[in-house]
Parts: structure tokens; sequence; C-alpha cells
């Protein structure tokens, strides 16, 4: 009798701002596979910078739609190369980077369903993007655009209570409103726009794939109590605005079936399901199993704090995304823009590129830095709204420069003071049970955790095998999707309790230096952020 071996591997799959990554995962949710395309390194042909395209004005940041399409065909050729299994996938699910928006032109979803397996994607889908150079979350061009939405809806606390945040320049119908403003023939001619994460799920179901409610909470377009999208704040971005977002899905959705194109050219059984996709900070969420009263911090391109919140309480600082896992549940976010590209120049500068030299100069200077604080935005901070690096001494004197071994604490130190600052004005407060889940690439160096640690005053734990949390949450919700339990049962698919590792506790003599640190930070910031 043959034994029929029914597909019991959950792919995720990660859009984000460095690379394009999949992890697979088998029915006990074990990674057996990773895999990723590094865009400046694999695809050098279009030239961009940590994966983006920083524009002459210093503010517009834009990355080659087609670059994520090619880098899409090339992973599944790595993968295919190194001998993966194809049909043994049962259920896909996948994130991008938030905010970020790819504008289809007219014909494209016909274009779509119809692919010619003989070929590649990027070649086949090269002149089928009305706005060829996406708009993403570095971009800070839209402030005028901000304004004009907050205005439109009684202000930004307004506009913080009906979609979970105030204007940002990154969020997507700012972006919108801009390119109806400057290319208003290229946004007539747009059938389709698609989030990052309902791009990338486009090129798995061979369809448009709708906008997911965590994903589209990140646009300032959709009421996070409703989930639908808010028609004022539509009306202020762009007309037919509707039409091209299409209608909003849960995240755990199942929203089809993998496209003929991609089983017919990779092997995916016809029966394998997509899960929506959605924003890669929700997907950390999942990826970590964030619990309430945990603390999740991943130190990517950007860095973010998340908490999980069951009342949402909108406010000027900060976001409030329906949360990913549970529909009637929500999450909030603080963004830094200034993360790893930040801690890799330094890295650069001061310890000749190694980050063996950067966690032995960390260690070799003392917590508190002989009271130096630096504050290092190279790119327009996000948290707060700010430009510049500054450096100040023990007396709260601006000063040129600092050695480099009081540089890298500074930057370090600087970093988590300032997570720590807004997090306690979000409402925070770490008690005795509080715990911080650190992921992202920093999360694999310990010298950095422990500062972490330290500054937070609360132990650190990190998900053993893998810092890309956001893609492995992807596989988890893939599973979770595919099982049909619903948002409640979202730790229902895990046999073992959690898997965390402990990485650093924090030092008990440091409790009282942070405390005082973290008051200086807050009035320094304040100071430059005016
Ligand atoms: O803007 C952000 C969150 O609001 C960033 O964390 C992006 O999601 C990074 F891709």
């Amino acid at each position: 009798m043959m034994v029929s071996t029914k597909p019991d591997i959950f792919l995720g799959l990660d859009l984000s701002t460095q690379q394009l990554k999949v992890i697979a995962v088998d029915n006990k949710l074990c990674i057996i596979h990773e895999e990723v395309v590094n865009f400046d390194k694999d695809l050098p042909e279009f030239g961009t910078q940590g994966g983006v395209k920083r524009h002459e004005d210093a503010l517009t940041v834009t990355v080659p739609a087609l670059m994520w399409v090619k880098a899409f065909d090339l992973l599944l050729e790595k993968i295919k190369y190194k001998g993966f299994c194809f049909e043994n996938v049962a259920c896909i699910s996948g994130t991008g980077q938030q905010h970020g928006s790819v504008y289809w032109k007219i014909g494209s979803k016909t274009f779509l369903n119809n692919l010619d397996p003989n070929k590649g994607l990027h070649e086949q889908l090269k002149d089928y993007f009305a706005i060829e150079d996406s708009p993403i979350w570095m971009d800070s061009s839209t402030t005028e655009q901000c304004r004009s939405i907050e205005q439109a809806v009684g202000g930004a606390q307004a506009l913080a209570e009906i979609t979970g945040s105030r204007a940002y320049e990154r969020f997507t119908g700012n972006q919108i409103a801009k390119i109806y403003e400057t290319k208003q023939a290229s946004y007539e001619e747009c059938e389709c726009i698609s989030l990052v994460s309902s791009f990338l799920a486009s090129l798995c179901l061979g369809d448009f794939a709708p906008i997911d409610y965590s994903d589209g909470s990140g646009m300032n377009l959709m009421n996070i109590y409703t989930k639908t999208w808010d028609p004022a704040c539509l009306q202020a971005c762009a007309p037919n605005l509707k039409e091209k977002l299409g209608n909003l899905v849960p995240s755990s959705a199942r929203i089809g079936f993998i496209s003929d194109y991609l089983s017919a050219k990779y092997g995916f059984p016809k029966s394998c399901e997509i899960v929506a996709f959605t924003g890669d900070n929700p997907a950390s969420l999942a990826g970590v199993r964030l619990k309430k009263n945990d603390v999740c911090i991943s130190l990517g391109t950007s860095d973010t704090l998340m908490l999980w919140l069951n009342t949402p309480k909108p406010a000027v600082e900060g976001h409030i995304f329906v949360n990913p896992v549970n529909e009637n549940a929500y999450m909030a976010l603080l963004c830094f823009k200034n993360g790893s590209l930040v801690r890799e120049s330094i890295r650069d500068r001061c310890s000749e590129g190694s980050w063996k030299n950067f966690e032995q100069s960390l260690k070799a200077s003392k917590p508190g830095n002989d009271g130096n604080i630096g504050i290092y935005f190279d790119e327009t901070e996000i948290t707060p709204f700010a430009q510049g690096i500054y450096r100040f001494n023990k007396d709260d004197v601006e000063v040129k420069s600092f050695s480099n071994d009081e540089e890298i604490r500074a930057l370090v130190e600087g970093q988590f003071l300032g997570k720590r600052v807004h997090a306690e004005a979000l409402g925070y407060n770490l008690d005795k049970n509080s715990r911080i889940l650190a992921t992202g690439g920093a999360s694999k160096n310990q010298a950095i955790l422990q500062v972490l640690s330290d500054i937070f005053h609360a132990p650190v734990y990190t998900i053993p095998g893998t810092a890309n949390s956001a893609c492995l949450g992807c596989a988890y919700r893939a599973k979770h999707g595919w099982s049909g339990t619903s948002n409640a049962n979202y730790n229902d698919i895990f046999s073992e309790s959690e898997e965390y590792e402990l990485a650093v506790i924090p030092s008990a003599e440091t409790k009282d230096l942070y405390e005082k640190m973290a008051k200086r930070y807050k009035q320094l910031e304040q100071r430059i952020a005016n």
C-alpha cells in the first residue's frame, strides 16, 4: 500500500530591508532549512546600499520593486539547487518591512494569473510597476502630507485614536498622498497598491494578495477598532484609493493556494496554502511568542521595542497595531530608525570593522562610560523626530569627540537608554516578572545584550538557533493558519513550553547608575530634539 506522505513543511518568508530570507520548519516547528539573498551582495546591478537607495534630498528613500522580484527568483533557485523538497510544503506565510508600498500597473492581475514557468518572474514583471522605485520605511519626505492628513481628521491625537498612530512620514497613506500629488498619472495607471508584505504574498499567490489587519495598522488609513479602511483618511490621501487597496483580512487568514507558476516551476503541491503575510515587527512578535509581561526588542536595521496589549492606548508617540496572532488584541511598537547601520558604522570606524574588537572594547570600558553620553541619529530618527550626532561629557557639556572605547560604549548605552526612556513614556514599567526577549542580528552579541539587560535591569532571553524571529514567526503563522485554529489558540501549535535561552542577567551594581543616567539621557535628548 502506498504510504502517502502528506506535505508537512511550513515556510516563512521575510522581505526585510537588507535581505530576503526563508526559513523552513517541520511539523514540530524545528528549523530544517534557512536561506538568504542579500540585496547589495547578490544583486549588485541594482546599486543599493544597505538594501536601499538614498536620494539627494537626504529625505527620500526607495527600493527598485524589480530587485525584490529578482531576489525572490534567486532565493527559490538557491534552495532548489540545494535539493529542497518543495513537494512537502503544506503552507507558506511571510512578512515584509512595514509601511513600504508597491504600485502594480493596470493589467498586472491578469498577467500574474498567467505567468510562463519557463521564464523568471523578474523578466516577466519588469514592465508591470506603475512606480518602479517603491518608497520604504526609511523615507522621511512626507512631512507636508502628514500635517495634511492630521488636519483632515482633527489633529495628531485624533488620527492616533482612529489608526493607532499620529501621522508618520514613513506610513503608507502619506507616501501614497505624495505619489498622487507628484506623479498623478502613475497613480491613475495603478491597478493595485500592495504593502511589501502583501506584495510578496502576491508573488506566491500569482494574484493580488490582501493586506492584513496588523500591517494595515501601519498606514494611517485603517481604523484599528473596526479593522476597516477609514473613509476620511482615505479621502485625505488620494481619490479611488479603497479600490486600489482591496479588502483587509485577519493576519491568520488563509488567502488561497500557491500559484500555478510556482507549482509548475518548483514542484510545490497544488494543495500548498498561503496564509496572509504581515509586517516584520508583528511577525517578530509571533516569532518570539511574546506574552503580556514581556518586552521584545528587535535589533535589526531598525531597532524596535514591542509590547503585547489587550487594551490600546493610542498616543502621539509610538504605534498601536492590531495583534498578528489574535485579532482581538493589540501590540504597541516604538521604532528607532538608527539601528544596525549605525552600529556597523561605529564598528568600522572604532574597531577596524570587527565585531570581536567591538565586543572587547565594550567589555574594556565600564558601565556609565564615566558619565559620557552619545546620541547617534545618522538618519533622521523616528523616535524622536531628530537628526545629528551629539556627544556630552559628565557635566552635560557637548564635546567634539570620544575615544574609540568611549564612542562604542556611548553608542550602545545611548541606544538602550533611549529605548528605556521612550518605553517608560509609553507607560511601560518593568516589574520583577519582566523579561526582555531580544532578537535581530545584534542579539547574537553577548556584550551588547549585557548593556541592554543592565539598562533595563531585567534578564534578556534569546531564541536559540536563529536571530530571524520575523521569518521564523511566519513559518509558525503558516502552521497556525493552516491548522485552522482560531486566533486565541496561537500557542496551541507549540508542543513544548517556551524554548527561550537565558542570555544574560542584569548586574546588581548598575541599577542606580542607569536610573540616574536615564534621567540625564531624557533631558539631553529633549534638548537636541527641539
Ligand atoms: O518602520 C518600522 C516599524 O514601524 C521598521 O521597523 C520597519 O518595519 C523595518 F523594516
